[in-house]
């Protein structure tokens, strides 16, 4: 430990001018740790110090640039793409497991995606640092290394890097990354099989915390015409669920203890508490935390798993450890901390450290219908009742259902687990098929649920769909083309799928639960069920029958003036990261980092960059 902390802080006293001038002096203190790299990093373009810029000049630069920005005057106009200019605004550092579209297995993937570039057309400057899993060929090496302890080895991990849409995307390269996953991102990054976690995955995280710190610091970029050099420490790293729940731990004891981001600030982001990363009392020690932090991760509860007894709890220490916690919708914010069952033991933690929810936009770019490469007939709120037929046709046929433009279709995508209550619908499917209804489900996870759902097909051929994949461009097809979302949540912290079913006028049929709450209306944007239990043995017989009824009840709208209407109102709506960036920005400003800053209104940079597309 000691040896790789004097490596680490070396690093600190030979670069005591960055702040100042990011030139030649920078990249010598980059060779001087990494000595055997110093060739490796002049061939990477991000790397290369042109465009010297003094900080301080950079900064009055911008906050010019933000001026003219805000009256309008300056404008890209050799670039019609980008429309956008930053002010000082905040550093920014979001880390997470997955971030889209590089890697992805659910919302957590879409927001990491998203979110960043949003804050970035308000003027911040922001990167993200996540796993590489994969060879993404957009993903280019900086040829920088750095050594970093995890469990009781020296592990040497190398940043990778791209910069898209105004982002600083880094990953992180590390065999217990890459050769996990191995050019299958999907559904691999967590575990071998949906549900069970790789034996390794508290040093896998261990080791995305400790790079995510490092980043900001021994990175130089020049891509932006904005901004150069490294972020520097007046960052803040903004940790999402349990697997960055180390972040904040590591930063007090490695870092600021020693001096450094001495005013940095963590905001931890919960998207989803039912995963806390329980692990075993003994599993501390792995961690190379000082036993000051053990009180932070003690927790009890009355499960066998992953041990019997006294546990660590990592998403509890990242909880207390951050400076502000914040979740992805004001009504998950109020459950979270409403009692044991909705704050999973974590109620009591959160009503001490309080918490604010913020709920999560969409990507708009992505899912757009009127521009959307993977759907048969491209419309927007003007086209839509033109284009819905022919779309669902298209859909019809792909998934091998009768096709037939006139017979409403309810569609379900999502994961196959417990929380998304597929096994809830599929005992309702049985109840409501009579109906002239089809039904196309898309969903990948346990496979108890995956056969539940297979059964369903083969009793019903003509009336149900079961693709069980992950399959991005089916799901584009099934927004277009279905009439109907059921999202049969028994709890949803936000939910980005209802999202994407109103942006493509689909009116979602939603359990009243989390984000739902926020952003379902009744009677206009969608169908209230009432909440469900949040018991996962069996599916509740009362949440059936709600389904049941409500099913019934939709397909009573269904085609009339009313449904058109709803229909409208859900297109009509903003689901872009817009606004919930702002939110964020206010959030993130209250934290009080050093030299934080109010962005400006933007407009996404780049919003039809085509190289925004990775591809492993
Ligand atoms: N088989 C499949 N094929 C293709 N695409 C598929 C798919 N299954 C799911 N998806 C996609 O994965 C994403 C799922 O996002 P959600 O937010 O709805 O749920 P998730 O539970 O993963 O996210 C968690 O984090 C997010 C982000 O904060 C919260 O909104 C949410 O409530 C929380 O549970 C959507 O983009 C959806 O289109």
């Amino acid at each position: 430990m000691a040896a790789v902390m004097a490596s680490r802080f070396i690093s600190r006293t030979s670069c005591s001018s960055y702040g100042g001038a990011f030139d030649s002096e920078a990249m010598t203190f980059q060779s001087r740790r990494v000595p055997y790299l110093s060739t490796h990093a002049t061939t990477y373009e991000g790397l290369r110090t042109r465009n010297v810029v003094d900080s301080r000049q950079m900064q009055l630069n911008a906050k010019a640039t933000s001026r003219q920005a805000r009256r309008g005057t300056r404008h890209a106009s050799h670039r019609p793409w980008a429309i956008v200019v930053c002010g000082s605004g905040m550093n920014l550092v979001f880390v997470g497991a997955e971030v889209a579209p590089w890697s992805k297995t659910g919302g957590l993937g879409d927001v990491l995606g998203g979110l960043p570039p949003a804050m970035a057309a308000n003027g911040h400057r922001v990167m993200t640092v996540a796993p590489r899993y994969d060879q993404y060929k957009d993903g280019w090496d900086t040829g920088v290394l750095v050594e970093l302890k995890v469990g009781d080895r020296t592990e040497t991990v190398r940043f990778f890097h791209c910069y898209k849409r105004g982002v600083d995307r880094v990953f992180v390269d590390h065999p217990m990354f890459l050769e996990k996953v191995w050019g299958k991102t999907g559904g691999k990054i967590y575990g071998p099989v949906t549900g069970t976690d790789f034996e390794d995955n508290q040093l896998r995280f261990s080791l995305l915390c400790q790079a995510a710190l490092e980043a900001p610091r021994v990175l130089h970029f020049n891509n932006s015409k904005y901004h150069s050099g490294p972020y520097g420490e007046d960052v803040v790293f903004i940790a999402n669920d349990w697997h960055t729940a180390l972040l904040p731990c590591y930063l007090k004891t490695m870092y600021q203890s020693h001096g450094i981001y001495k005013n940095a600030k963590v905001a931890f982001c919960i998207h989803n508490i039912a995963y806390q990363g329980r692990f075993a009392y003994s599993d501390f020690a792995r961690l190379n935390l000082p036993d000051k932090f053990k009180s932070s991760f003690d927790f009890i509860d009355g499960y066998d798993k992953p041990v019997k007894g006294r546990k660590i709890n990592w998403m509890k220490a990242g909880i207390i450890e951050s400076d502000r916690v914040l979740t992805v919708s004001p009504y998950y914010a109020q459950e979270l901390v409403s009692g044991v069952e909705k704050g999973v033991e974590l109620d009591n933690i959160l009503r001490m450290t309080g918490i604010t929810g913020i709920v999560n936009g969409m990507d708009t770019n992505e899912w757009n219908p009127s521009t959307d490469k993977y759907i048969s007939a491209n419309y927007d709120a003007t086209t839509v009742m033109d284009a819905k037929p022919l779309n669902k046709e298209a859909l019809q046929a792909e998934v091998g259902l009768p096709v037939d433009p006139n017979i409403p279709v309810i569609a379900f995508i999502g994961r196959l687990e417990e929380q998304k209550g597929s096994d809830i619908l599929a005992s309702a499917i049985p109840e409501f098929i009579d109906e002239d209804v089809q039904v196309v489900v898309l969903g990948t996870g346990k496979k108890k649920l995956e056969r539940q759902l297979a059964l369903l097909e083969t009793m019903f051929p003509d009336k149900v769909r079961a693709h069980l994949k992950f399959n991005v461009p089916l799901a584009h097809g099934i927004m277009a083309g279905a009439d109907i979302l059921a999202v049969t949540s028994r709890f949803e912290p936000c939910g980005l799928i209802q999202l994407q079913a109103m942006q493509y006028g689909i009116p979602p049929m939603c359990s009243t639960t989390g984000g739902l709450v926020d952003t379902v209306k009744e009677g206009c944007t969608g169908f209230h069920m009432g909440p469900f239990s949040v018991e996962c043995a069996v599916a509740d017989k009362a949440d059936v029958q709600k389904v049941v009824k409500t099913v019934k009840r939709a397909l009573k709208v269904y085609g009339t003036p009313a449904f058109a209407e709803m229909i409208q109102n859900c297109m009509a709506q903003d689901l872009s990261w817009k606004g919930p960036a702002k939110k964020w920005e206010q959030f993130l400003l209250s934290l009080g980092a050093a030299n934080s800053e109010p962005g400006i209104d933007g407009e996404e940079v780049a919003p039809l960059a085509v190289e925004n597309v990775a591809a492993p």
